[in-house]
C-alpha cells in the first residue's frame, strides 16, 4: 500500500496549452438525479465543470433542468427518460458518470442497463452511489470499458460482498481484481485499488461527513479523468484535490460543504498545476 502524497497533484494537473479549446478538455456526460436526489447529479456536475472538464452534459429528472441551469448553466441537460438522447450523449462522451442521486427504482434500473449497453471499450465509466447498488442488487454484467468504481464501505459492501468490519486491503484488493476496474473505497482513510497498485489518501476531515461530499468526488473524477493523459493518475490526483481542499476549509470551518469544495476547485488546481 503507497501512501498518496501532494506529488500526484503536479504530476497530473498540467499547465493548459495556449493552443487549445474546449474539445481538448474532455467531453463528460453524467447522469442521476431523481426528484428527489436532484442535488446530487447537480453537485457532480458542478464538481466536473469547476475541474475543468471541456462540455459537461447532465441528464437528470426533468423537474431538475431549472435548479441545473440556476447554479450551472455551464452544464447542458437532457431528460432522462429521453432513451435515444441518452444514448447519443453516451456515444459523444469520452467520460460518463452514473449514479449520483439516480436511485434504485425501476426506472433508475432501466436507465443503467442503457448506459451499460451504450459505452464502449475505449470509454471511462465512472459507476459511483445508487448505480453501485444497482449493480449489486441485480447482479448486472459489466461493459468492456475503463471502469472506475467511487463505493462507499456500505455500497462495497453491497458490490464486494465484504462485510464493511472484515474490508481489508487484502480482500479489497481481490475483488477489485475480479470486477476489472479501479476502485475508489470512501472512509475516513479513502483507499484506491487501480490496476497496478494500492494507495491510501492520507488527508480528509470528519468536516467532510455530509451529505453530496462523495457526489461531488465523482464529478470530480469524471473532471479529471476527461482532461489527464493518466487515468490511474487522475483518479489519484482528484481523491487528494478533495480533501485537501477540505482540510484547508476545516482550517476554519466545523463542516465543509460539498459546494464550497467546488467553488475553491479553480483556484487549487492553479495552484498545484505543472
Ligand atoms: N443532495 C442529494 O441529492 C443527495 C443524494 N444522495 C444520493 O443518495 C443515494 C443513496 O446514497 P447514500 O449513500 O445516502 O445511501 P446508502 O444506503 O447507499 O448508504 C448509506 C448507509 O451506509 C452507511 N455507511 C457505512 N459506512 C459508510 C461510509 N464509510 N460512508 C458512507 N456511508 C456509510 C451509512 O451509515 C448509511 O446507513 C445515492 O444515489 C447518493 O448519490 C446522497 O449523496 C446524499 C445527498
Ligand atoms: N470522517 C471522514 N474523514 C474523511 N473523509 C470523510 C469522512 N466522512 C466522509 N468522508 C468523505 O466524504 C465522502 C463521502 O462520500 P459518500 O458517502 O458517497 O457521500 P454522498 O453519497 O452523500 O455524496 C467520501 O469521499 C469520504 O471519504
Ligand atoms: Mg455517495
Amino acid at each position: 500500500m503507497e501512501t498518496l502524497t501532494a506529488a500526484i497533484l503536479p504530476a497530473t494537473i498540467r499547465r493548459r496549452p495556449a493552443d487549445s479549446h474546449k474539445g481538448t478538455y474532455g467531453r463528460i456526460t453524467l447522469i442521476g438525479g431523481n426528484r428527489n436526489f436532484g442535488g446530487a447529479i447537480l453537485m457532480a456536475s458542478a464538481a466536473a465543470v469547476y475541474a475543468g472538464a471541456g462540455l459537461v452534459t447532465t441528464i437528470t429528472d426533468a423537474s431538475n433542468q431549472g435548479s441545473l441551469h440556476a447554479r450551472l448553466p455551464e452544464a447542458m441537460f437532457a431528460d432522462i427518460t429521453d432513451t435515444a438522447m441518452t444514448q447519443s450523449l453516451i456515444t459523444s462522451a469520452n467520460v460518463v458518470v452514473v449514479g449520483p442521486g439516480l436511485g434504485t427504482d425501476a426506472a433508475a434500473l432501466a436507465v443503467l442497463k442503457t448506459v451499460f449497453a451504450t459505452v464502449t471499450a475505449e470509454q471511462t465509466l465512472v459507476i459511483d452511489g445508487s448505480a453501485i447498488t444497482l449493480v449489486a442488487q441485480h447482479h448486472l454484467t459489466l461493459p468492456q470499458a475503463h471502469l472506475v468504481f467511487t463505493p462507499h464501505q456500505m455500497e462495497w459492501q453491497r458490490l464486494s460482498g465484504i462485510p464493511i468490519a472484515e474490508q481489508t486491503a487484502a480482500r479489497s484488493r481481490a475483488a477489485a481484481d475480479r470486477l476489472h476496474a479501479t476502485v475508489v473505497v470512501k472512509s475516513h482513510r479513502t483507499q484506491i485499488y487501480t490496476p497496478s497498485a494500492t494507495y491510501e489518501n492520507p488527508l480528509g476531515t470528519p468536516a467532510q461527513a455530509t451529505g453530496g461530499m462523495g457526489d461531488t468526488l465523482a464529478g470530480m473524477v469524471g473532471g479529471f479523468l476527461a482532461q489527464f493523459a493518466d487515468p490511474d493518475q487522475a483518479v489519484l490526483a482528484a481523491v487528494y484535490a478533495h480533501s485537501a481542499i477540505a482540510e484547508e476549509l476545516a482550517e476554519r470551518q466545523y463542516v465543509v460543504l460539498p459546494h464550497q469544495i467546488i467553488d475553491e476547485l479553480p483556484r487549487f488546481m492553479h495552484e498545484h498545476q505543472a
